[in-house]
């Protein structure tokens, strides 16, 4: 399938990687041309172009939207004579379904807010359907976004706490895992092993609560043994309010 991603920047080069680790579709990247994208596109191995016009050319099936949402609806507008086929994907954080359908009042519409772990086909993707998507561009929505990662399919009004949640949660987690590598050196450990300690931890804890549907306390309360360590650790996180630290993150973020 011919699969054009506008904006390889962070969150376009996870998907085209994600996308090429996992079929052989056909990817073509669209960016201003700069050596850092262009390297990328000759490492990664796939074709990249520098211009609206171009991507309309190659009539591709999907187009994936990851600019700047300052930008998007310029971008969208330059694409507006896209075939009617074409599904168009949105990424862009804010951008409303309603927005880009003003300017493609027949193309199939999907706005998304996908997370970076999107590049190791582990993502977590939030999607809310716009017009047109019908069947064929179900179809074409799933080719794209299931081999990179879980879909969460949500009403458009929620989209933005997924992508809060969702998108912006792997640099909460980031945050964790650097303190408790802190941590770790604190103690002795090397950099290194600390942070590789971190994130196999926090994989398995992740992989833990998908896969037996615990909620996160009955989770916690497996670990904290009656008069042990792990309970201390968590009265300190209360005391410290990491818990409204958190939730206060989502409401800045979700601001
Ligand atoms: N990063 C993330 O985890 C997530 C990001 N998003 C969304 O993805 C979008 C991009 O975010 P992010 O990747 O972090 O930001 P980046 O700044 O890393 O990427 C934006 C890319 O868009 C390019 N760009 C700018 N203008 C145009 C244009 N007119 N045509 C084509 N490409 C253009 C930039 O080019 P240049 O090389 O010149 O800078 C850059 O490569 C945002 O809308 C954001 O909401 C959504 C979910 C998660
Ligand atoms: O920081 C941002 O604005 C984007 C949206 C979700 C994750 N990153």
């Amino acid at each position: 399938m011919k699969i054009a991603v506008i904006g390889v920047g962070q969150m376009g080069s996870a998907i085209i990687k994600g996308l090429l680790n996992q079929h052989e579709d056909d990817i073509i990247g669209m960016n201003p041309v700069n050596p850092r994208v262009s390297k990328f596109a000759q490492e990664a191995g796939f074709r990249l172009v520098n211009s609206s016009e171009e991507v309309v050319s190659k009539k591709p099936a999907v187009v994936i939207i990851t600019t700047p949402a300052k930008v998007t609806l310029a971008v969208l507008e330059e694409l507006a004579a896209l075939p009617a086929h074409t599904v168009i994907i949105s990424a862009a954080a804010g951008i409303r379904l309603a927005d880009i359908a003003a300017i493609l009042p027949t193309n199939p519409l999907a706005a998304i807010i996908p997370n970076i772990p999107v590049a190791v086909n582990a993502g977590t993707i939030g999607l809310a359907l716009g017009g047109h998507v019908m069947a064929p561009a179900f179809d074409k929505i799933n080719h794209v976004l299931t081999p990179l990662g879980e879909i969460i399919r949500v009403p458009e009004s929620q989209l933005g706490i997924v992508g809060t949640i969702g998108g912006c949660g792997p640099a909460f987690v980031d945050v964790l895992m650097d303190a408790l590598g802190d941590a770790g050196v604190k103690y002795g450990l090397n950099r290194s092993t600390a942070y590789r300690l971190a994130a196999s931890m926090v994989n398995g804890s992740g992989k833990l609560a998908l896969q037996t549907g615990l909620t996160p306390a009955q989770l916690r309360d497996q670990v904290t043994s009656p008069g042990g360590t792990t309970i201390r650790g968590v009265e300190a996180l209360e005391k410290n309010g990491f818990r409204y630290a958190v939730m206060d993150a989502v409401n800045k973020a979700n601001g």
